[in-house]
This record gives structure tokens, C-alpha cells and sequence, in this order.
């Protein structure tokens, strides 16, 4: 079992089941819990071996189990899974049972560490909270990949005989593949694939969208999450579940799909999202901004002008977004098309609405990578420009969105200092500044690069914002650098 703080406690609700809640005041950045994972696993779809240890890319198979793959690198993984395999109860499975249906491999691992006397009890936390199946079983989506790519596989290949205690029917194996998915964390392998981490603490978190906590996870997968705010004793300990750049109809959407969860916390009640205004659209009869109507359940009505009082129906609002994000869709990478889906939906949506945030964002990340690409020349300077405007639109929203010590506003101030700094160089350099100018924007620049590491400071060495802090302090460092050539 994994120790936490003396900061914390648990508790239990009707609505939450178990979490935590802060037993003392907790200051922003204060640890609350540090956590190995009980399991990291691949995506169900995933085909690509992984090596059993460490789950970067694999093209061998352990020698002794002769059924789990390994990477040159780790030369074993967990011993009760090797030896179910080697002299086991597993010992007469077919050997080829992960390279033939490599989607069993997150579950497979997580019955057997339910077979381990070892790592029963903490699997248990994690079993334990019952599932409700009628509500997934639809025969679709979720459920569908679950029967195809794990459940069925494993029906099929005789495991479950090995296994007579846990008693494991194709329910039983449904409800495990649900509880994989629902409560875990997206972990990154050091070769950059994305993975599934599941945490038995981490697992109690309850949703809300705008955050009392940040996660953190280092490159062994360890979970740090630590308070993003100050928290009072009796806090509920909150995580997201959710991207916090998505308006309110899309959180609600995923949470629906992913995790049978009717949002109702203050962002999703809030017409104004903190003040953002990320799905308001423009009155069409005075020019004001209609926000949507939510009743006490977080359910969306009507959008109507608070000036004018003008009414746009859900239905109308739902065909514009429908509209939109389907163009998005045809978009495909294109940056002409963004430009001309933002001439064309500009005027009729929140300057801030998310579908806007959507395009600008994407739009910012051509421009970036065609700024790696292309010489330094005159549309590259406009093209700069242009990032450096996409970028500070996106600032306010992104400090709005997740209050205190936020990931997501320190990579917006990052993706801010790298167009600016590009941009200003070259203007220094093409003689369209003058130094004075430059100097200026050198200590915006400087002021931003501290800021985006203070907001770092309590993110592991080994994890990729600890890359990002390193990433910014060279930064910090040539802008200072040139501050002192060119005179503060
Ligand atoms: C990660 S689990 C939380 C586990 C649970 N707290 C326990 O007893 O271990 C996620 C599930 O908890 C419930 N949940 C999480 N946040 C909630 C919230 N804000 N309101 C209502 N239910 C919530 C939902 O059923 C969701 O699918």
C-alpha cells in the first residue's frame, strides 16, 4: 500500500465514494501524495509489443516466461508474472498469447497482480467500487473494444481456467477493463508513447474541472500530485478528468462518455466559464455576447443575450458547433483554411469561445513548426508575427481556466516566449527594431521565462515539464545574456 501524506485523509461521500480531503492548511506547491503506480499499461488498440518493464518499444520476449516482452535495456520485469509463466499455473498457456492479441496486456497484468499475494490488497482498493454494467453495456464504442481487443481474447485462450479463484467471467473481465480505463492517468514512456497509469490513491481523486491539485509523473511513471492552490482543512482534494481548453458542453460530453459523470461543479455552472466566456456566442441582434442557460444539474438550455435578452436555441447553437467542428475536421493541417475558418466564424462566436481557442491553437503549431523549416526571410517575419498574436490571445484564457500553479498556463507562457524571442531577434537583426525596442521585449521575455519556471518549480528533475523548466532556464539565460551585451 502506498503511504500518503500527513496532510490528507480519507473520506467518504454518497455522491464522491471514497477521497481525500486536506486535514490541515496546505500551501500551493505542498506535497499531498507521492505514488508508485500499481500498473502501466498500452492502450488497448495498441499492436506495438512493449516491453514488460519499462513499456518502451519491444522486439524481444523475455527468455525465462517466454511470454512478456522485453527492450534490450531491462533484462526482467515483475517476478510473480514472469514465474506464472515459467513454472506456473500459466506454465502450459500458449506462449504467443501477447504477441497474437497484445491488447490483453494491461488486463493481464492486472490479474495477476491480483493473483499476487503481494499486491491483492492494493488491488482490491481498486476493485473494490462497484460498476454499474448496464450503463456501458451499449454494444458500442467503449464496450465494443473492450469485447474485441481484451475480453473475448482472453475468454479464448484458456487464462481464465489458470486463474480459478478470481472466478473470471466475460462481466467480470468488463468491469476490470472499465475500471482500467476510468481511473487512469496518461503516463509517457521515455520513447514518448502514451500509456495508461493506474494508481490506487490516485484513483480515489474525484473530478472537478477546475482543479485544487496538479499531477505530476516522472519518467518511472511515479505519480507526484501536489496543491495547485492554498486548500483549508475539510478541502475535498480535487484532479481533472478533463482538457481544461474545452468549453463546457465538450467536458460534459467526455466525462458523459468516459465515465458515466454529470458534471456540476462551479466551472460547468458558471455561464461565463471563470469569466472566459469560451462558449459564448455573438448576439446577433445588439453585438453583446449570449452565454448559455444552465440550470442547479449543469444542464445546458438555451443561449440568451443578458443585454438585449435575444434568444439562440440550443438547436441553432448545436448546429453552428456541429458546423464548425466539422470544418475543423476538413481542415486537415492546412493553414489557409484555419485563417479562413477564423474570418468566417470570428464574427459569430466569443472571441474566447473554444472552437476559436481550437483553431488558433492549431494554427500556432504550424506556425511554429514552419518556423523551424523556413529561412529567415520577410513572410517568415509576418508569419512570426502573426504566432506571437495567437499565442498572447491564448494567454488570459489558460490563466483563467486553472487557477495557481498551472501546467497548462507555463506552457502557454512558453509557446509565447519562444514566438516572441524568434521574432524579436530577427527584427533586431533585419534593423526593424532599434536597441532600446529590443531591450524592452528582451525584459518581457525575461519576465515571462520566470514566470513559466516559477510555475515548474515543483515538477520532478525527470519529467517532461522538468525538460521544459531546463528548456526555459537556457532561455532565460541567452535573453539575459543579451540584456547585458545590449544594457538593461
Ligand atoms: C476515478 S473514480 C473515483 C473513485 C471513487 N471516488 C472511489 O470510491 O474510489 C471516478 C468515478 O468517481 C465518480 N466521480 C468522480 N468525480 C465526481 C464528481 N465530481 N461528482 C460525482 N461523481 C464523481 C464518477 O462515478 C466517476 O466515474
Amino acid at each position: 500500500m502506498q503511504e500518503f501524506g500527513e496532510n490528507i485523509q480519507q473520506a467518504h461521500d454518497e455522491k464522491l465514494g471514497r477521497h481525500l480531503v486536506a486535514s490541515i492548511s496546505i500551501e500551493p506547491g505542498d506535497t499531498i501524495l507521492e505514488e508508485r503506480p500499481l500498473l502501466v499499461a498500452p492502450h488497448w488498440e495498441c499492436h506495438q509489443l512493449k516491453c514488460a518493464q519499462c513499456l518502451q518499444e519491444s522486439y524481444v520476449i523475455c527468455r525465462r516466461c517466454q511470454v512478456f516482452p522485453l527492450c534490450m535495456d531491462c533484462s526482467q520485469h515483475d517476478e510473480f508474472e514472469c514465474e506464472f509463466f515459467a513454472s506456473g499455473a500459466g506454465k502450459a498457456l500458449c506462449k504467443d498469447i501477447l504477441v497474437k492479441n497484445f491488447g490483453i496486456c494491461g488486463l493481464l497484468k492486472l490479474l495477476l497482480l491480483l493473483e499476487n499475494p503481494n499486491t491483492q490488497a492494493d488491488c482490491q482498493m481498486l476493485i473494490g467500487v462497484p460498476i454499474n454494467l448496464g450503463d456501458y453495456r451499449d454494444g458500442e464504442g467503449m464496450w465494443q473494444e473492450h469485447e474485441e481487443l481484451v475480453v473475448r481474447p482472453l475468454m479464448e485462450c484458456g487464462l481464465v481456467d489458470c486463474l480459478p479463484t478470481q472466478q473470471l467471467t466475460s462481466d467480470i473481465l468488463h468491469a476490470h477493463c472499465i475500471r482500467i480505463d476510468s481511473n487512469s492517468f496518461e503516463v509517457t514512456a521515455k520513447d514518448g508513447d502514451t500509456l495508461k497509469g493506474v494508481f490506487v490513491w490516485g484513483a480515489t481523486l474525484p473530478h472537478h474541472c477546475v482543479p485544487n491539485t496538479v499531477v505530476a509523473l516522472d519518467e518511472q511513471f511515479n505519480m507526484k500530485l501536489y496543491a495547485a492552490v492554498p486548500l483549508q482543512p475539510g478541502d475535498i482534494i480535487y484532479n481533472s478528468y478533463t482538457n481544461p481548453l474545452m468549453g463546457t458542453s465538450q467536458r460534459q460530453h467526455q466525462l458523459r462518455l468516459s465515465r458515466r459523470l454529470e458534471c456540476t461543479c462551479t466551472r460547468c455552472l458558471d455561464p461565463t466559464e471563470m469569466g472566459t466566456h469560451m462558449s459564448s456566442l455573438k448576439c446577433k441582434e445588439c453585438g453583446g455576447f449570449s452565454v448559455c442557460e444552465i440550470d442547479s444539474n449543469g444542464k445546458l438550455g438555451d443561449w440568451r443575450c443578458p443585454d438585449c435578452k435575444a434568444l439562440l436555441t440550443a438547436a441553432e447553437v448545436h448546429e453552428l458547433q456541429a458546423e464548425v467542428g466539422s470544418a475543423l475536421v476538413d481542415a486537415m493541417g492546412d493553414l489557409q483554411v484555419y485563417e479562413a475558418l477564423l474570418t468566417q466564424y470570428g464574427p459569430l462566436l466569443h472571441p474566447n469561445h473554444f472552437m476559436l481557442l481550437d483553431i488558433k491553437q492549431n494554427i500556432a503549431s504550424i506556425l511554429r513548426a514552419a518556423a523551424l523549416m523556413t529561412a529567415m526571410d520577410q513572410p517568415c517575419k509576418k508569419l512570426l508575427a502573426r504566432r506571437v498574436e495567437l499565442c498572447s490571445d491564448l494567454l488570459p484564457v489558460c490563466r483563467a481556466v486553472v487557477p495557481g500553479i498551472s501546467k497548462l498556463y507555463a506552457i502557454g507562457l512558453f509557446e509565447y516566449l519562444l514566438a516572441l524571442v524568434e521574432l524579436v531577434e530577427l527584427q533586431f537583426a533585419e534593423s526593424d527594431l532599434n536597441k532600446k525596442e529590443y531591450v524592452a521585449h528582451l525584459k518581457t521575455a525575461s519576465l515571462v521565462a520566470t514566470e513559466a519556471m516559477d510555475l515548474l518549480r515543483f515538477e520532478p528533475e525527470n519529467s517532461a515539464e522538468g525538460y521544459l523548466a531546463d528548456r526555459i532556464s537556457m532561455e532565460l539565460e541567452r535573453i539575459e545574456s543579451d540584456l547585458k551585451k545590449y544594457g538593461r
